[in-house]
């Protein structure tokens, strides 16, 4: 079923569970986690990132996602990841994303703040939910984002910046990186905790990949409700293909594919049975 990024987030809030948004570019991660939602029968954001344009257009991608998620009996919404550009948030509400996410993290609060209210008043204008990144993430391995200078939210500006834009989900800094870990991180629940207690909009973590399942119980627990899971789901297609080339050097590209999509799909299922957080 296609629904919206809010109906789900709005779910969570009532299970105290997060929903997995994983970045998705192609048919294989696409239908990699539309499987694995429908195999475990929990709903899934499927998101799709400015960047990812070069990669697969995003009018043909959003038609392709809908049409999928149209034949499944769970609930998926479609959520435009980090984008920068007005042009690319005006295309995805055309394309009938339900979701978008303006990155405005590398802005003064100023700017940041009189651009997202701009894209917001747009968006909801077209029925669309906003996202927004106050603080800025850093990049660990293995990640093809750009560096960001790895700013933690201030509380304080998470409260103005939510009543100033008047933004739908909020994107917190609070420990994670884009990308795997170097070393073990350290989720900083007590800035979520703070977080949480001035901003009344459901919060989004970024960086999910190799982030230790404690603390992101714990980061669940205390309000997150979606979380991005991009780098750790690429790491694993690319050792199905690896695995599958060493066996087979000529296999046909279709079998390489199927491989790695089968592949992912068993890792999703786990990362969304752990986001659902059932005791
Ligand atoms: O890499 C992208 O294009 C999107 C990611 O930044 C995504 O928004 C995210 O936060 C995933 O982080 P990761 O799991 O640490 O790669
Ligand atoms: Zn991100």
């Amino acid at each position: 079923m296609y629904t919206t990024t809010k109906a789900l987030l709005d779910f969570a809030q009532t299970q105290n569970s997060a929903i997995a948004a994983f970045n998705c570019y192609n048919a294989e991660t696409t239908q990699a986690a539309i499987n694995a939602a429908q195999e475990t029968e929990q709903p899934v954001i499927i998101a799709y990132g400015e960047r990812y344009q070069e990669y697969m257009n995003l009018e043909a991608f959003a038609a392709f996602t809908q049409a999928l998620a149209k034949q499944k009996s769970v609930n998926i919404s479609l959520h435009l990841d980090h984008s920068y550009e007005f042009e690319t948030i005006k295309r995805a509400i055309d394309a009938g994303f339900s979701s978008v996410m303006y990155d405005g993290s590398t802005h003064s609060l100023e700017d940041n703040v009189r651009h997202t209210k701009e894209i917001v008043d747009y968006a909801h204008k077209h029925g669309v939910f906003v996202e927004a990144e106050i603080g800025s993430m850093k990049k660990g391995a293995f990640s093809d984002e750009e560096e960001g200078d790895g700013r933690l939210t201030d509380p304080d500006e998470a409260a103005l910046f939510v009543k100033e834009t008047g933004v739908d989900f909020l994107a917190a800094s609070i420990g994670t990186v884009h990308g795997m870990y170097e070393g073990e991180p350290e989720i900083r629940l007590d800035l979520l905790e703070e977080i949480k207690e001035k901003c009344s909009v459901p919060l989004v973590l970024h960086g999910g990949s190799g982030t230790p399942e404690n603390q992101v119980l714990q980061a669940i627990d205390r309000g997150i409700r979606k979380i991005n899971v991009n780098t750790e789901i690429s790491l694993t297609a690319a050792g199905a293909i690896a695995y599958q080339l060493n066996k087979n050097a000529n296999s046909h590209l279709s079998t390489i594919m199927e491989y790695a999509q089968s592949t992912m799909t068993e890792h999703m299922k786990e990362i969304i049975t752990l986001y659902k957080n059932s005791k």
